[in-house]
């Protein structure tokens, strides 16, 4: 979310969480427009969460306390010690990982206990946003206790599917790229039918 009247938007749509990119790199990195967006007036109740990629404790840190932020994502090579910090400092951790065509589930082991959810994108030429879905058939081996966010690539035509999806361990859902007009700004038009698909 990059844009005042667009964020105020999609929270009047309700959702569970609105993510604000950090990363200097993405297209949808927030910056200098995050003092417009007025935060701390969104409706309590929706978590703000901060999508960081290789930065600092220190860092991100100062950017959840300066923006009031409730939680944060991390998209590349954070340590399970570091996501251990973050938590010591009381800020929940979502750690993403990107999956191709196979994936060491392995890789996950250390990170238990150190955050409190993983979230799995696709994995392509950007740490996040590529746009592209994975094969979803890979989470039924998930075994671990540590409930995860999909993501890549969801769109509108997989409602049916998202719908009725039995994963182990699936929490959330994460919707970006499918449902934008521009990069950091969403169709709300398509993400309102999309929500009311979903939702129960
Ligand atoms: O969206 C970005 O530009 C981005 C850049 C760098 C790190 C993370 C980023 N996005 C994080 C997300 O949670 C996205 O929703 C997720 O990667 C899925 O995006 P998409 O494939 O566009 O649906």
């Amino acid at each position: 979310m990059t844009e005042p009247a667009n964020l105020a938007a999609v929270a009047a749509l309700r959702p569970d969480f609105l993510g604000f990119i950090f990363y200097p790199h993405s297209r949808r990195y927030v910056g200098a427009q995050l003092s417009k967006l007025k935060l701390d007036q969104l409706p309590a109740g929706i978590r703000k969460v901060g999508v960081f990629v290789d930065e600092t404790t220190a860092q991100i840190r100062a950017r959840v306390a300066e923006f009031g932020l409730d939680m944060v994502q991390l998209h590349g090579h954070e340590t399970p010690a570091q996501c251990a910090e973050l938590r010591q400092a009381g800020i929940p951790v979502i750690k993403a990982f990107g999956v191709g065509a196979e994936f060491d589930f392995a890789q996950l082991n250390p990170y238990v206990g150190q955050v409190d959810y993983f979230l799995f994108d696709t994995q392509g030429r950007q740490p996040g946003g590529n746009g592209t879905a994975f094969d979803w058939g890979l989470l039924t081996r998930y075994r671990l206790p540590v409930p995860y966010f999909l993501a890549g690539g969801l769109a509108p035509e997989h409602a049916p599917v998202l719908r009725n999806l039995q994963l182990p361990g699936l929490f959330a859902l994460d919707l970006n790229s499918r449902f934008e007009t521009a990069p950091g700004l969403k169709n709300t038009d398509l993400l309102g039918r999309m929500l009311n698909t979903l939702r129960p």
